[in-house]
C-alpha cells in the first residue's frame, strides 16, 4: 500500500522535557504525521467518511503537544501514533517530533525522533444468536471481544432481527458484525471465538441448528492487500464461503462499514463492494433489531 496522507509541520507550544525549566517555560514542538491507508474508497466515492480527516489528525496532534507534559519526545511520538491508529482506516503511521528549541548546549538546527507503528490486519466477525436472552448474549460476546488480548474492536454494527436461513425449524436470530484489528493470527482468533462461544453454552449438534451464540470469522485482512488471508482449509475457510450470500451478515456489515468489500470466495479473483452484493440478495428476512443493551 503506497497511498498516504502526509501532514507536515503541525506546530504548537508544549511543556515536554526532562529539565524543570522545560516543564515550567514550555517551547515549540513541530510534528509531521505520515498516514498509510487505502485512499481508493475516498477516491471512488468523494466521501469524507471513506478516509481520515487530516484536520482531525492535526487537532489530535495539537492536543497532545499542548497536553500533559512528558519527559521524552519519544513518549510524545508514541501517544500521537496511538491516537492516529485509533482510526480504523489507517494501516501504518510514521510520526516525527521536532524540538528545534531543545536545550542542546551547542548550536544546532533541529532534533527529532521518528517512529513507525502498524495496525494488525482488519478482521470482520459475524455474530448470531437465536436461543436464550439473545441481546444479552451478543452484548457479552462483544465485551469478551473487547477484552481479548491481541484484538482491538474498532466498530460494532447495530443489531438486526433476522429470519433463520437454512437448517431445521428454529426461532428468529439477532445478528451483528464486529470489526477489529488483530495482532493475533487468524487461527488463534478463531480459537478465541470458539472459546467465547463455549462460554455461552454453544453446542454443535445440528448443522445450521439453533444456537445461543455463533461467531464466524468472515474476512481476515483487506481483500486484495498483502495482509489478506485466503484459505481453503475446512477448519478455517477465508473469506467465509457463505458470507456473500447471507443478508444477515452483509446488512449489519454494510451499516457499520458502507465501503466494505468482500472476495467472493477463497478461490475467487473477484472482489466486490458489500453494498453491491446486497443489491442482489433478498433482504426481506432482515429487519431492525433492538438497541444494544435493550431487551
Ligand atoms: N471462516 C470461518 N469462521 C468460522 N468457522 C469456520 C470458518 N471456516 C471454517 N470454519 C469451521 O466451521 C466449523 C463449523 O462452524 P459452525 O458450527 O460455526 O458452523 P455453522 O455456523 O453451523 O455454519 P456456517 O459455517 O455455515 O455459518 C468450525 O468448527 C470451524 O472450524
Ligand atoms: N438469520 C440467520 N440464519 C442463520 C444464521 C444466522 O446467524 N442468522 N446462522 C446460520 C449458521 O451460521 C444459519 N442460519
Amino acid at each position: 500500500m503506497s497511498d498516504a496522507i502526509v501532514l507536515q509541520g503541525v506546530t504548537a507550544r508544549g511543556h515536554h522535557g526532562v529539565l524543570e525549566s522545560e516543564k515550567r517555560d514550555g517551547q515549540t514542538f513541530v510534528v509531521d504525521v505520515h498516514l498509510t491507508l487505502d485512499l481508493a474508497p475516498a477516491g471512488r466515492s468523494d466521501d469524507l467518511a471513506a478516509t481520515v480527516n487530516y484536520a482531525e489528525v492535526a487537532s489530535l496532534v495539537v492536543a497532545r503537544i499542548a497536553g500533559p507534559s512528558f519527559d521524552l519526545i519519544e513518549r510524545l511520538a508514541e501517544v500521537i501514533a496511538d491516537d492516529v491508529l485509533a482510526f480504523d482506516r489507517v494501516d501504518e503511521v510514521e510520526v516525527v517530533v521536532h524540538k528545534p528549541e531543545a536545550p542542546v548546549g551547542h548550536p544546532f538546527s533541529d532534533v527529532q525522533v521518528r517512529i513507525r507503528r502498524s495496525q494488525g490486519p482488519r478482521a470482520v466477525i459475524a455474530l448470531g444468536s437465536n436461543l436464550g436472552d439473545r441481546g444479552q448474549t451478543l452484548s457479552l460476546a462483544v465485551d469478551a471481544l473487547r477484552e481479548l488480548p491481541g484484538f482491538t474492536v474498532t466498530s460494532v454494527s447495530p443489531l438486526v432481527e433476522t429470519e433463520p436461513v437454512g437448517g431445521p425449524d428454529q426461532p428468529p436470530y439477532l445478528n451483528a458484525v464486529v470489526i477489529g484489528r488483530a495482532r493475533l493470527g487468524p487461527r488463534e482468533l478463531l480459537e478465541a471465538l470458539h472459546r467465547i462461544e463455549a462460554a455461552h453454552g454453544r453446542t454443535r449438534e445440528v448443522r445450521w441448528g439453533a444456537r445461543t451464540l455463533d461467531l464466524d470469522l468472515i474476512q481476515f485482512g483487506s481483500p486484495g492487500s498483502v495482509d489478506e488471508v485466503v484459505s481453503t482449509d475446512e477448519s478455517l475457510t477465508l473469506p467465509h464461503p457463505r458470507a456473500g450470500e447471507r443478508a444477515f451478515v452483509l446488512v449489519p456489515w454494510a451499516a457499520v462499514d458502507p465501503h466494505a468489500r468482500l472476495r467472493l470466495g477463497p478461490g475467487d479473483e473477484r472482489i466486490r463492494p458489500v453494498r453491491e452484493l446486497l443489491g442482489g440478495l433478498d433482504q426481506s428476512g432482515v429487519g431492525p433489531g433492538p438497541e444494544w443493551g435493550q431487551p
